[in-house]
């Protein structure tokens, strides 16, 4: 069987990013670019002042403080028709230009003004050239390579694009996904459940989590346990970037899955991986024609648990690599933590179990959860994320450093 890291690997190796797109920047945050972005423009794009005060020359300050003479002023928006010719000053505004003839700004708490004489007392009696002025182009010049491709779109890159003017941009776009729950004891969330019937949990789940990866959920609803039900909602799912089923993939009489996949050519990539919860996963891809990049399925275990850790180790990985990340950003986030008391790990498998994280004199620490098992949902609604606990009938010790995978 497979290894937690062999079947990352794999995923990660099979995915590739979508065709990029154009997009206006509104609709790309948080995405990545799919160009280079050189600016068209120097910025600022003219000498600026930086602090509300007086434009002056900075010549008038090399005697003694000078007492100048006030010829007009200025604010932001508006560029001055006047010169300042030696002893003279205009008054200015933070981001107005600097006016011809003046090379410095002397801010206003170092001033006094005189509005009988119309004088300007200084209480500032050296200044350089420069002072309190952003030059032209001395924070982005025209021509300067700004963005690389798969620079991710904060909120400071989309106001840097804006000042540049990009209006829209291309973009690796989020991919659209299918999320099918199967199986017949399944009802829909607002029906009442009847003798041997559970809600089908998992799509809401599964929507949310989608949608918190950046990607495009389809919820598809419930397909049955027989071959033609869950071929035809198979079919529908395969029409989108991607499918996600839950249920119906380990050794059951009516787990079908696996082999309705295989019937419409849905190649078996891997089937179980050694790790608890969520052995049972599948994974596969179907081939389309030569230009366009294979559909990807992923079978996940209908236990609730184990179907949301698949999600976050696989499916997030598979997501991030058709977003544009490279295949070492795209695999599951993970940060050291100190484990606070002794847990005893039982069995064979490598299991991520829920943890509550806390901050602590410097150092994220995590205190595992009381927790059932795959069918426990609601053992991890306290939980901040998991850890992952892998030597097999083990205790691990307090103040064991350990990799802490959060949920967000
Ligand atoms: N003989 C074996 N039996 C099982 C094995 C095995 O290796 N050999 N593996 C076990 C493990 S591990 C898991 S995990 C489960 C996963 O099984 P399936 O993916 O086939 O899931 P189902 O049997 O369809 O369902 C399991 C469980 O989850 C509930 N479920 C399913 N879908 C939903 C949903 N959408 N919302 C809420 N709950 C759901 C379902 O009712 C079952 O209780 O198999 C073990 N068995
Ligand atoms: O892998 Mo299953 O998810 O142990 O319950």
């Amino acid at each position: 069987m497979l290894s937690i890291d062999e079947a990352l690997d794999i995923v990660s190796s099979r995915l590739a990013p979508l065709t990029p797109v154009e997009r206006h920047l509104h609709d790309t945050q948080g995405l990545l670019l799919a160009q280079t972005i050189s600016s068209p423009l120097n910025s600022p794009p003219f000498d600026k002042a930086c602090m509300d005060g007086y434009a002056v020359r900075s010549a008038d300050f090399e005697q003694d403080k000078p007492v100048l003479k006030l010829i007009g002023e200025l604010t932001a928006g508006q560029v001055s028709s006047q010169k300042v010719n030696p002893g003279e000053a205009i008054r200015i505004m933070t981001g107005a230009p600097i006016p011809a003839g003046a090379d410095a700004v002397v801010q206003h708490e170092l001033t006094e003004f005189n509005k009988h004489s119309n004088e300007i007392v200084f209480k500032i009696d050296e200044i350089r050239a420069g002072l309190n002025v952003l030059n032209r182009g001395e924070i982005m010049r025209e021509g300067e390579a700004v963005f690389t491709e798969k620079t991710r779109l904060r909120p400071q890159e989309l106001a840097v694009l804006a000042e540049m003017g990009f209006v829209k941009v291309q973009i690796f776009p989020p991919p659209r996904v299918a999320v099918l729950a199967t199986g017949d004891e399944l009802v829909a969330v607002e029906e009442t459940p009847g003798p041997g019937q559970i809600r089908n949990t998992n799509e809401v789940m599964l929507v949310e989590q989608l949608r918190q990866a950046g990607a495009i959920p389809v919820p598809l609803g419930i397909a049955r346990d027989n071959r033609d039900d869950l071929q035809a909602k198979i079919e529908l799912g395969l029409q989108h970037d991607m499918l996600i089923l839950s249920g119906g993939v380990s050794a059951g009489k009516l787990d079908l899955v696996p082999s309705v996949l295989e019937s419409l050519d849905v190649q078996e990539i891997f089937h179980k991986v050694q790790m608890k919860p969520g052995k049972p996963i599948w994974f596969g891809q179907q081939n389309q024609a030569s230009d366009r990049p294979p559909k990807t399925v992923f079978g996940l275990p209908g236990n609730p648990v184990s179907s949301m850790v698949c999600f976050e180790i696989f499916v997030k990985t598979a997501l991030r690599r058709t977003m544009g990340d490279d295949a070492l950003s795209s695999l599951p986030i993970m940060v050291c933590a100190r484990l606070t008391h002794d847990h005893l790990h039982k069995g064979d498998r490598p299991t991520y179990w829920p943890v509550q994280f806390e901050l602590a004199e410097g150092e994220v620490r995590i205190t595992p959860l009381d927790w059932r098992g795959s069918s426990d949902l609601k053992g991890t609604v306290l939980a901040d994320g998991m850890a992952l606990f892998s030597k097999p009938d083990f205790v691990y010790k307090a103040g064991t450093i350990f990799n802490f995978y959060p949920w967000k």
